[in-house]
């Protein structure tokens, strides 16, 4: 890489913020941390400092998508307090807000590397924006900014590139490393090669699919994003989730793309969004009333076919909600695809691609299990990534 990591800068008795990414998933109801593989994978770097004893280590970390009062209810980051201090072997303190003499006095007072996470950095409107008041104000409690969160690196917001535009700055050992084996996957990959992208983030990862279509040999849809595709061929969609303003977009892929992209003809739909109800199978068209939870049976079977011969396979985005058993199955199906495709490069990037393969017990028939699902997807285009483009060159 040829930007700054953590081992060119001099840390010790500095003040020394880290943008991590503990955007963890979590249960829909207790809000409890159903997967901690981000907070697991921030820790080399977390240690690594520890050990050069810094003055203070100050996390910055988002959490969900923060738009109302109650999204911030929703959204509290001091969720993770607990997990990090236990994983970290040392105390963590939380700092309950964002900017004021709290923040500041506890940054001010800390010492012998004492870790501070600073309350979800989205509770600030300025940070998505990237105000630059934010960015700088943020900077100016720290020396020195390391930045870890490989998950968020494609945003440009103040946590991400603000404050590193006022600080010397350096890649974290996360980001050293998704970046090295994503870059080496994809600069020359065996193929075929089949990107897979499901999820719920459908008007940010609709985008990349374009682009994938010139990296990739096929292209299979799936999750969430079924279903603007489905509106766009003129199908019936229900209560499916939908982003209405990539319908457009959605015609072009389908035009552009081809035979090379697969998309589902069928679904596992429900009155609701629950894992009780009137769950049945239905081809392209859903009901009225009904919502498209998961691809169906003959999907499944057209994406196991896809799959096979892969040389090397990136997957982002569950395809259902899998949190729910009944909604499972397509993405244990995809999981077993991959397991059985033991020479393939297979790379699975996103907070809950992670945590679906992890908690399906497959992790350990994948190559890769990267912290980033959006954040490797434009990297694989080629795009400049924000986050990393603000880290000081070598
Ligand atoms: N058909 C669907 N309708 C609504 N949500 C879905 C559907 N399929 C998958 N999902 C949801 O998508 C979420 C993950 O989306 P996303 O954040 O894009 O993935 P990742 O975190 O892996 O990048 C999961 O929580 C899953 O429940
Ligand atoms: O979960 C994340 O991205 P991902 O779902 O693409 O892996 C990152 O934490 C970025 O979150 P965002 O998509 O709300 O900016």
């Amino acid at each position: 890489m040829d930007k700054k990591t953590i081992k060119d800068i001099e840390v010790t008795g500095k003040t020394v913020l880290v943008r991590v990414d503990f955007n963890v998933p979590r249960n829909k109801e207790t809000g409890e941390i159903t997967n901690d593989n981000r907070i697991v994978a921030a820790l080399p770097t977390l240690k690594y400092l520890l050990e050069q004893k810094p003055k203070a280590i100050v996390l910055f970390s988002h959490l969900g998508k923060v738009k109302t009062e109650e999204d911030k209810a929703k959204n509290d980051l001091s969720v993770v307090a607990p997990r990090l201090s236990e994983l970290l072997g040392v105390d963590v303190k939380f700092v309950n807000c964002t900017r004021g003499p709290e923040l500041e006095n506890a940054v001010k007072e800390a010492d012998n590397a004492q870790v501070i996470l600073v309350q979800n950095t989205r509770y600030e409107k300025g940070e998505s924006k990237n105000d630059p008041e934010l960015g700088q104000y943020w900077a100016s409690l720290g020396d020195v900014f390391v930045e870890d969160a490989f998950g968020s690196v494609h945003r440009a917001h103040a946590s991400t590139a603000g404050i590193p535009a006022h600080l010397p700055s350096a890649a974290g050992f996360l980001v050293e490393k998704e970046i090295a084996y994503i870059g080496k996957a994809v600069s020359d990959p065996e193929r075929p090669m089949v990107a897979i992208l499901g999820g719920a983030k459908v008007s940010d990862k609709i985008l990349v699919i374009e682009n994938l279509l010139k990296i990739a040999d096929k292209v299979i849809v799936g999750g969430g994003m079924t279903y603007t595709f489905m509106k766009a061929m003129g199908h019936e969609i229900g209560n499916s989730l939908v982003e209405d303003d990539r319908i457009e977009v959605a015609k072009e892929i389908i035009e552009k793309g081809g035979d090379k992209l697969i998309l589902p003809v069928d679904s596992v739909i429900n009155n609701a969004f629950a894992a009780e109800g009137d769950i049945k199978v239905c081809g392209e068209d859903i009901p009225e009333g009904y919502m498209g939870l998961d691809i169906g049976p003959k999907s499944v079977e057209n994406i196991k076919a896809a799959l096979e011969g892969a040389k090397t396979v990136v997957w982002n985005g569950p395809m259902g909600v899998f949190e729910m058993e009944p909604f499972a199955k397509g993405t244990i199906a995809v999981c077993e695809a991959l397991a059985n495709l033991p020479d393939a490069n297979t790379i699975i990037g996103g907070g809950d691609s992670a945590a679906a393969v992890m908690q399906l017990g497959y992790a350990d028939k994948v190559s890769h299990i990267s912290t980033g699902g959006g954040a490797s997807l434009e990297y694989m285009e080629g795009k400049v990534l924000p986050g990393i483009a603000a880290i000081d060159d070598k």
